[in-house]
């Protein structure tokens, strides 16, 4: 059964074999959330972890900008990015603009495993 709460689960490349296995661990808190992920990140986490979830577009073809306008209207209840410290992204700015509008919006923001797990023992 799925939860009223959403959350949003994105990796960078660089960044996907973390977030598959951290999902992995935490399969059964996520499993009752409403999830949504942009598209490559979305498809390895159906495969690869058998999560139920929503695949937007993905990333640097819109899939960033689909969130942001998620959080602006109020339908998005956390974010977990995993950006990548270590690439420059095409998609920067789109990147940029996610994280402003979570921070705008007060929306629930992890960035790296220690957050993740700090926002899945938060949300309800
Ligand atoms: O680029 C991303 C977020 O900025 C993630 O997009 P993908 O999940 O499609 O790789």
């Amino acid at each position: 059964m799925t939860s009223g709460s959403t959350m949003a689960l994105v990796a960078h490349d660089g960044m996907k074999n973390l977030l598959i296995d951290w999902s992995k661990r935490n399969k059964a808190a996520l499993e009752p959330l409403t999830l949504f992920a942009t598209g490559t990140t979305g498809g390895r986490l159906t495969d690869e972890v058998g999560l139920t979830l929503t695949a937007l577009k993905s990333g640097p073809k819109g899939g960033d900008a689909q969130l942001g306008a998620m959080i602006a209207e109020g339908r998005l209840d956390a974010l977990v990015f995993f950006i990548d410290p270590l690439s420059a992204l095409p998609h920067d700015v789109d990147v940029k603009s996610l994280l402003r509008l979570a921070i705008l919006y007060d929306t629930q923001l992890a960035v790296n495993e220690s957050t993740a797990n700090a926002v899945l023992a938060n949300i309800r």
